[in-house]
């Protein structure tokens, strides 16, 4: 606080001591950006969850640090809580001819805002819609002062998303911006893991999304400090105007927002990255997808996934998601997700002595680079590809050889019957047996943490709630497995 009010003051009275701290700022930011560029390039990706985890803790304590020295030296202006902007954003909406009669942006426990129907809307019937002059694309960024940045950087010509996220940052910046509507309504923060506390990030163990959370957050750190040095060495006058505005929290804050928010829309002929107003204040609910772009008309339109009453919150789907990548990308868990599914890392290890065999037989099968696979919620938990794994991983010399002697082995890689007759229950008792006993270890190590004596946060809750349903599926798989297994014809199990 200090510091921040002394700036204001010296800037007026000083503008030579303001240059300094100018200088000063840059000084101490460049050799904390070094280091986190350093850190995030000699990572291995190979290295085990301890490693990566120790390599996190150095990079968040850097970037706190960034942190302390970005806030340390800027202003913040006092911002205005979003739902008392919420007027003026409709009628902005209004004015650019979106349709929504019948619907209000409302809050709701748990979702923070949506929208409710305040008459009757049947199922497949037109809820709203949104031209695309509101919408703000890739394409916008594409044609406006970012352009020339854009054409000379390799990593903005290839991720849409990461463009937009710096045009956001510019038009937040920009009191005239078409869009500043649309800015002032969205949230200040979110609850993706780039707003994870250390502890909070520790009691994701040992849900696998831990692993790819580290991996977001180094992917982040590292767009952050090559952002910072291309924004800070290039002489192009839109990466002035960033010099002031582009903070680490910033930056994820953008990058939040894109990652909670963004929408795929198909805009001529291409499929652009784009935020659509309004569409994209509707939560998330089990449903089919009723969001679609009318060419003719020029804009997107949104039906009802099912009948809405007055006062019901109006959802869409959206999309055949696992809670991890929900998780992750949108900061939520949805606990009735059908389409829920848990990552296993499974691999042949360097020690095998049949390696060589399980690798050529997974080569044919185009399975050679997976190192993860799916367990599915529901009645069927496991995919042909891991059935297919797993006979391989349990096969012995003898197999190895009949299996490989085959052009290709498609019964191994195949649910039916007739397959399962093909590979025999001898090694599908082996596989099943051994997934059995991998999802029995893993549900045991979900027992140990837990952890109640910690306040309940939004983002405790996310990690409980994701952590349960990773719970039912391993439960679901055991059941499905104990029972396969009982189901194997006896006569035909010896090895
Ligand atoms: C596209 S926005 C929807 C509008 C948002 N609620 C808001 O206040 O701006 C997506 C975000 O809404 C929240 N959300 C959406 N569906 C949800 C659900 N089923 N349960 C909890 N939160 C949800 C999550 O925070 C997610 O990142």
């Amino acid at each position: 606080m200090g510091r921040k009010s002394q700036s204001k003051q010296t800037s007026k009275k000083n503008p030579g001591k303001e240059n300094n701290r100018i200088i000063q700022k840059r000084k101490e930011l460049s050799i904390l950006v070094d280091k986190v560029l350093r850190l995030t390039s000699i990572f291995q990706a190979a290295c085990n969850l301890t490693k990566s985890w120790d390599h996190h803790l150095e990079i968040y304590e850097i970037l706190g640090e960034i942190s302390n020295v970005e806030s340390a030296y800027t202003t913040k202006s006092k911002s205005i809580p979003r739902r008392a902007n919420i007027e003026k954003y409709l009628k902005w909406l209004n004015e650019n001819e979106a349709q929504y009669e019948g619907v209000e942006i409302s809050e709701f426990d748990g979702y923070e805002l949506g929208l409710k129907a305040v008459k009757e809307f049947k199922e497949d019937s037109l809820i709203l819609t949104v031209p695309t002059k509101v919408m703000m694309t890739e394409k916008n960024a594409q044609e406006s002062e970012l352009s020339a940045f854009i054409q000379i950087d390799p990593l903005l010509q290839n991720m849409p998303n990461i463009t937009l996220a710096l045009f956001l940052l510019l038009e937040k910046n920009n009191p005239e911006s078409f869009w500043k509507p649309y800015i002032d309504i969205l949230p200040e923060k979110y609850s993706t893991i780039l707003y994870f506390r250390l502890e909070e990030l520790a009691a994701l163990k040992p849900s696998p999304v831990f692993e790819s959370s580290l991996k977001l957050y180094r992917s982040i750190a590292r767009q952050y400090a090559y952002f910072y040095n291309k924004i800070h060495t290039l002489d192009l006058p839109v990466l002035k105007k960033l010099q002031d505005i582009f903070t680490f929290d910033n930056y994820r804050w953008a990058v939040s927002t894109v990652m909670t928010r963004q929408n795929n829309i198909q805009l001529g002929d291409s499929d652009v990255t784009a935020f659509i107003p309004l569409w994209d204040m509707c939560n998330h609910e089990h449903g089919k997808i009723t969001t679609d772009f009318n060419k003719e008309k020029d804009r997107g339109e949104c039906y009802a996934l099912r009948d809405f009453k007055p006062g019901d919150q109006i959802f869409i789907f959206y999309g055949a998601r696992s809670n991890a990548d929900l998780f992750l990308h949108n900061g939520f868990v949805y606990p009735k997700n059908q389409h829920d599914s848990l990552s296993l890392s499974l691999g042949v290890s360097a020690n095998d002595p049949l390696r060589e065999s399980k690798l050529s037989l997974l080569t044919k099968l185009g399975l050679a680079g997976i190192t993860h696979y799916n367990l599915y919620k529901g009645d069927n938990p496991i995919s042909a590809e891991l059935l297919a794994f797993i006979r391989i991983f349990n096969m012995n010399q003898d197999e190895l050889a009949k299996w490989s002697s085959q052009g290709l082995p498609g019964d191994l890689v195949s649910l039916d019957t007739s397959s399962a007759e093909a590979v025999g229950a001898a090694i599908d008792k082996r596989a099943y047996t051994y997934l059995l006993t991998r999802c029995g270890l893993i549900r045991a190590s979900y027992k140990k943490d837990s952890d109640d004596s910690e306040p309940e946060t939004l983002h405790r809750k996310n990690i409980k709630l994701l952590k349960e349903c990773e719970v039912q599926i391993l439960e679901g798989a055991i059941k499905y497995l104990e029972s396969a297994i009982q189901k194997l014809p006896t006569a035909q199990t010896q090895v």
